[in-house]
């Protein structure tokens, strides 16, 4: 995963059929230029950094024309990766775009592995590890909080306090080092000073620690699973609630047969909603499996809503129903208000969130919204000053670097000797050193890279 040496060549557009007016093949290395060279036939132009040729690539064996591009030139090291990288600016779609990337792969470079590019660029110093992290962030973004956040980690939002911290715990290291070292040439240490430091990396380290589980939440986002019988109104909701005719709505009990999802955000949270088939027992094979979904999607949900209507009441269809996701997370939803008024439902006084709406009138839906929010923890998101959020490993590395400056503490107020401080501090030292790159293993940087895209 860390050979360097050879050239790699990978596609960094998205190439669905059709959807792209422009296409993009990538090189990084020390024989881009050659390959690029090879392949791109720009006469009377001259080949210097940052510069954007005109021209065609061509089959070298045959000379055949590929594609009318455009070619962009960054030399070491003023470019993304640092090495050498050219840039296939070409038409489009699948064909222009793969056939130019053959070429690169036939004429001495190798395809690219996920997140490689990005990889160069943390291993040659010019990002360090957070903000490469930060780069999938963005490209996976599914709100514009979450895209917020990316471009702030991209900033170094969350680094520079890092490695602030790390220098400042290697300036006290070193202090104390010298102390074992050559204790009677220097000055006696200055206990409360190393103290009131520790403290306020302490408190930092804290501080940032409180942001994951919304880092979770901008990242991972909410699936929510509307569950109930027949024809209350599910598939009405996510429609109303998409403001799309995604589901198909009928009067007839059963009208939905599979799971239908759709994409929405509510307040930068990335929410997948899940319509279900209505829940009842089914001599109809396919419905009996649709049933057996829907239960599975509230099964895996992170939400419940679990839809009644108004106008029936809670009836004991209901009953049995509630008794099977009663345990999951859930926000009791009543819909057909136009019809009755909700208090027609009596429903079990356990229900802590319930949501009055019509959704064949689109009436209700913020409410839903705010209900979600609250039962997600998610209120701060929409906050706008919002511009740190950690993921898991950096929460997990944060968790050890803080368990330790509790020690380093610890072992200063109980008068233990300096041996002691210097292992804790050392410890500290290295979880904050894996957050930024400065210290960490190849299979950390496996595990972090192999979960980009190809072409990143
Ligand atoms: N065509 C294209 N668009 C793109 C990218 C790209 O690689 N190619 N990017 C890829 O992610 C993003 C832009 N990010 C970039 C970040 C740094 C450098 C870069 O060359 N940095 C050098 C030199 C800067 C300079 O010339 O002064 C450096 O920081 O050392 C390029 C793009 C988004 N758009
Ligand atoms: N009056 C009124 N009718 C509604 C409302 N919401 C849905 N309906 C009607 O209720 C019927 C059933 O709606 P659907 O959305 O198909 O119900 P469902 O729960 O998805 O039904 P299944 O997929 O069969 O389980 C349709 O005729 C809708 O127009 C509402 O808020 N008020
Ligand atoms: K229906
Ligand atoms: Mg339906």
């Amino acid at each position: 995963m860390l050979n360097t040496a050879d050239t790699i060549a990978a596609i960094a557009t998205a190439i669905v059929p059709e959807t792209g007016s422009i296409g993009i093949v990538r090189l990084s290395g020390a024989s881009s230029i050659a390959i690029a060279r090879t392949l791109f036939d720009a006469p009377r132009q001259t080949w210097e950094s940052h510069r954007v040729l005109y021209g065609h690539v061509r089959d070298p064996r045959t000379g055949e024309a590929i594609d009318e591009a455009l070619l962009l030139l960054m030399l070491a090291p003023r470019s993304f990766t640092r090495e050498d990288v050219v840039e296939f600016h070409c038409h489009g779609g699948m064909i222009p775009v793969q056939r130019v990337l053959q070429l690169c792969l036939e004429n001495g470079a190798r395809l690219a592995d996920p997140g490689e590019f990005t990889l160069r660029a943390f291993l040659n110093g010019r990002i360090d590890l957070t903000r490469a992290e930060s780069v999938a962030d963005l490209v996976g973004a599914r709100s514009v909080q979450a895209a917020r956040v990316a471009l702030a980690g991209l900033q170094g939002k969350l680094a520079e306090p890092i490695r602030q911290s790390r220098s400042t715990c290697l300036d006290i290291l070193a202090e104390i080092e010298a102390r074992i070292d050559f204790e009677e040439d220097l000055p006696p240490l200055d206990e409360s000073a190393i103290s009131s430091s520790i403290d306020r990396i302490f408190c930092q380290v804290k501080e940032i620690l409180a942001t994951s589980d919304r880092g979770e939440l901008l990242r991972s986002g909410l699936k929510v699973a509307i569950v109930g019988r027949p024809n209350v109104g599910k598939s009405s909701l996510l429609n109303a609630w998409s403001r799309s005719d995604r589901a198909i709505v009928t009067d007839l009990p059963g009208t939905t047969r599979d799971v239908v999802e759709s994409r929405l955000v509510v307040g930068g949270i990335p929410v997948q909603v899940l319509d279900t088939a209505g829940i009842r027992e089914s001599g109809d094979t396919v419905e009996r499996i649709g049933v057996e979904r829907s239960r599975q999607a509230a099964r895996d949900a992170d939400l419940v809503l679990f839809t009644v209507s108004a106008a029936e009441g809670w009836t004991t269809a209901d009953a049995e129903i509630y008794r099977q996701v009663s345990e999951r997370p859930l926000i009791l939803v009543i819909n057909k208000i136009d019809l009755a008024p909700a208090d027609r439902v009596v429903y079990p006084r356990q229900i802590e969130r319930v949501v009055p709406l019509a959704a064949a009138r689109n009436q209700g839906i913020e409410k839903l919204e705010k209900a979600i929010l609250d039962s997600a923890g998610g209120n701060e998101i929409s906050a706008a000053n919002l511009d740190l959020a950690i993921n898991q490993r950096q929460a997990a590395a944060l968790t050890r670097a803080k368990q330790s400056l509790e020690q380093v503490r610890e072992t200063i107020e109980r008068g233990l000797p300096l041996d002691f401080w210097s292992i804790d501090l050392r410890a500290a030292i290295g979880a904050l050193g894996e957050i930024t790159g400065e210290e960490v293993t190849e299979s950390v940087l496996d595990r972090i890279f192999s979960r980009f895209c190809i072409g990143k």
